[in-house]
């Protein structure tokens, strides 16, 4: 950006210049320490990208680390749904504890927030990045070795936030072949490569649908695009997930933690590989 065009609020700009002055990170309570923090981010809504933080969170559960989401898409928040998380939040004067899940991965959203879960959260822009930065200082999340972090769809207001503003160790990119080949998801890594946050994943949700009845493979959403993107980027672990009705079943039951799905393994797999490089 030139200098005549900068407005000087680092805080408010993704460019990456020289001059640039970021705000430090938002600092955790004394009673949290939160080891890795992963976004999961999309190009657009709808591509399954909760599904996604969801799932990730229950197996890298089940892979025995201790997880957590925390649920950025304060306008549209679905994770308590997926886990079958009902009622509110609790707190005291300085915290907020987040709820916990039947197999014990951790979460806060503003649904646990709100007096009813179909109250609309009708805010402005700097309200709702502030209400992120507070779920990650005020909550008491304890010892979490990954929190994902479902982010809001799109490169607006709020990735700018948890980029900057939470010390994000990668993102996974979640993507329907669709939006493979529009670029959507392009968008999406340039700007965590703006931010210098490294690609982690991509996840092709709704890749294909197996019929059960004779067990040949559709493409519902055109041919895959999964290997080319990653190789183009550089993003060392893809994978896929299909089409599956017992999916969004389970999520709307709110039972996601106890689905069979193992679509999502390479990455658990390259979660557990970093953990050993780092002991
Ligand atoms: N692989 C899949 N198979 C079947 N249904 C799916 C799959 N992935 C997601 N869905 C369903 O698609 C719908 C949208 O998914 P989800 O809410 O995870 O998308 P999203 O990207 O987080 O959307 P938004 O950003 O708008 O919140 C949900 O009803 C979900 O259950």
């Amino acid at each position: 950006m030139s200098e005549e065009n900068c407005s000087h609020d680092c805080a408010s700009c993704g460019e990456s210049c020289g001059a640039q002055q970021l705000p430090p990170k938002a600092p955790l309570n004394e009673k949290s320490k939160v080891r890795h923090v992963i976004a999961v981010v999309s190009g657009k809504g709808g591509v399954g990208k909760s599904m996604v933080t969801a799932l990730m969170a229950v197996k890298a559960r089940q892979a025995g680390y201790q997880t957590a989401i925390l649920d950025a898409d304060i306008t549209g928040p679905s994770i308590p749904k997926a886990f079958g998380i009902k009622g509110h939040a609790t707190g005291d004067a300085e915290h907020l504890y987040p709820a916990i899940s039947r197999t014990g991965v951790e979460v806060m959203s503003m649904n646990l927030l709100l007096e009813k879960t179909t109250d609309p959260v009708v805010w402005r822009g700097p309200i709702i990045s502030n209400t992120v930065t507070q779920f990650w200082s005020t909550v008491v999340w304890g010892e979490v070795e990954y929190m994902f972090v479902d982010m809001p769809p799109g490169t607006g207001d709020v990735p700018l936030t948890v980029f900057q503003s939470l010390p994000i160790d990668g993102i996974i990119v979640v993507a329907s072949p669709q939006e493979q080949v529009a670029m959507i998801v392009e968008k999406s890594i340039t700007m965590a490569k703006l931010m210098q946050v490294p690609v982690l994943a991509l996840v092709e949700n709704m890749s294909y649908f197996k019929c059960p009845d004779c067990g040949k493979v559709h493409h519902i959403f055109g041919k895959s695009h999964a290997e080319e993107i990653a190789k183009k980027y550089g993003i060392g672990t893809y994978c896929q997930l299909p089409i599956d009705p017992d999916l969004a079943t389970a999520v709307d039951a709110g039972e996601i933690e106890f689905v069979m799905e193992d679509g999502l393994d390479p990455i658990v797999e390259m979660l557990k590989q970093r953990t050993a490089e780092e002991k």
